[in-house]
């Protein structure tokens, strides 16, 4: 062999030695790249997509630091604001007359000292706010928030504006994930979970579900291992923000059935978060609003009609399944617990038993949106479009830490199942 030709061979063998250290870190790189849980959270605006991501970020990151605390001061106030300003402009909409007149004094304070938006709220706005907020017209209103278009947060802050008011004021965890802040771009959390002794990377990505904001959707489709759909069970009654002619549930299922029947998302599963079971609970409890009140709202010409129509039709047959489900998530939930004191003078968490009609409403709408899951559609070629990915339901209460922890605890370990399967692993 001559001294041209040997080093020919040892070229081709270094070439060679390169080549399978490249195949060999790409392999890598492309398992460790599908090993990648990737959550899209989906839904209409204000369903708790957010919530979920900042408990997300309290349960698998380190929560949230003194700082960022602090910098949900200023949202925080804004929402109190915001809440009482909603309210004493839908009594007047609403013809709701204050039961102390002398409080017309505050009304008009905030109604024209405080319509701005403001970084620094004088001793003045909280004893004004404070005030109304023990009135009873003011509460009379606020029981009829389905009519108007009032943040959940309303009364959770309000409640607390001796606290909220205080200028060394530092926002508890609870306080974050009532805090209403609108999302406008698209967030992205990551965090690893350790399952089977592997290191499972998982990224989260929360988007914004105003009508405006989900053309921006589909760029984020492509990467999705599933999508967590989050539903708002408690508005049913109440209509769209930005259309005032919408219902948000009827919104709801046609956003539901189009992200189902996304060809780009036919082997991706969705899981279903039927969330604010809490708030469903008080609004069925307080008797404001029901699902046949609902019907009626429904024109008999809409699209879902035969569908609504078709679900409370059978509303009377719910099985011992649907309703244990039910149940057991709602007692899952803290944030729905009352304490008592017992005969022995201790305390202690009961969860209070919920009424038929509470339990028909959860149900309903899980069955709405279940229906549409099971329903097949052909593709042109006549395969079924939904023979690769299906959709999973959790009652949620995203508030509730507990509550989150144990329902995510099952969505990961389906997920992992699924992508350890992926990668050859299990
Ligand atoms: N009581 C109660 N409030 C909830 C629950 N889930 C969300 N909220 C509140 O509902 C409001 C809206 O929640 P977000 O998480 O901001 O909603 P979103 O889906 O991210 O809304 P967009 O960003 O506009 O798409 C916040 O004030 C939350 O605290 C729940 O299960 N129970
Ligand atoms: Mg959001």
């Amino acid at each position: 062999m001559s001294v041209k030709e040997l080093f020919r061979c040892i070229g081709r063998t270094e070439d060679e030695k390169r080549d399978k250290m490249i195949s060999k870190q790409l392999k890598k790189a492309d398992k460790r790249e599908k090993s990648i849980i990737k959550i899209l959270l989906l839904g209409i605006a204000e369903s708790g997509k957010s919530t979920i991501t900042k408990q997300m970020k309290i349960i698998h990151i380190n929560g949230y630091s003194e700082e960022e605390r602090r910098q949900n001061v200023l949202w925080i106030r804004k929402n109190l604001r915001d809440s009482i300003l909603t309210i004493l402009g839908a009594m007047k909409r609403l013809d709701i007359k204050l039961e102390d007149e002398k409080l017309e004094e505050s009304s008009n304070y905030l109604l024209t000292k405080c319509i701005e938006d403001s970084s620094e709220y004088p001793d003045e706005f909280y004893d004004h706010t404070s005030n109304l907020w023990s009135d009873k017209g003011v509460l009379k209103c606020y029981k009829r928030s389905a009519e108007y278009q009032l943040i959940d947060c309303a009364k959770y802050f309000l409640d607390k504006i001796h606290v909220i008011r205080r200028e060394d004021y530092l926002p508890t965890e609870q306080d974050i994930l009532h805090c209403r802040t609108l999302t406008n771009t698209i967030q992205k959390i990551e965090f690893t979970i350790t399952e089977n002794k592997f290191k499972i990377p998982f990224h989260v990505f929360d988007v914004g579900g105003q009508r405006g904001e989900r053309k921006k959707w589909i760029q984020m489709f492509d990467s999705a291992t599933a999508i967590l759909f989050v539903l708002d069970s408690s508005t049913f009654d109440v209509n769209v923000r930005d259309d005032f002619e919408s219902n948000r549930l009827l919104e709801a299922t046609g956003v539901f059935e189009h992200i189902w029947n996304c060809r780009f998302l036919k082997d991706v599963s969705i899981l279903l978060f039927i969330n604010k079971i809490d708030l469903l609970v008080e609004k069925i409890m307080s008797g404001s609003s029901s699902i046949e009140s609902l019907l009626k709202t429904v024109p008999t010409s809409h699209k879902y009609y035969p569908l609504y129509e078709k679900m409370y039709k059978s509303f009377n047959d719910i099985t011992d399944g649907e309703r244990k489900y039910f149940v057991d998530s709602l007692s899952m939930c803290k944030t729905t617990t009352k304490t008592i004191i017992t005969k022995k003078g201790k305390k202690q968490c009961i969860q209070p038993k919920v009424s038929e009609e509470v339990i028909k409403t959860a149900v309903f709408i899980k069955r709405v949106f279940m229906e549409i899951a099971v329903s097949s559609k052909k593709t042109k070629t006549g395969r079924d479009l939904h023979k690769d990915h299906d959709c999973q339901y959790f009652y949620t209460c995203a508030v509730d830490t507990k509550n989150i922890e144990k329902v995510l605890e099952g969505v990961r370990s389906i997920l992992t199942k699924n992508a350890l399967r992926k990668i050859c692993i299990i």
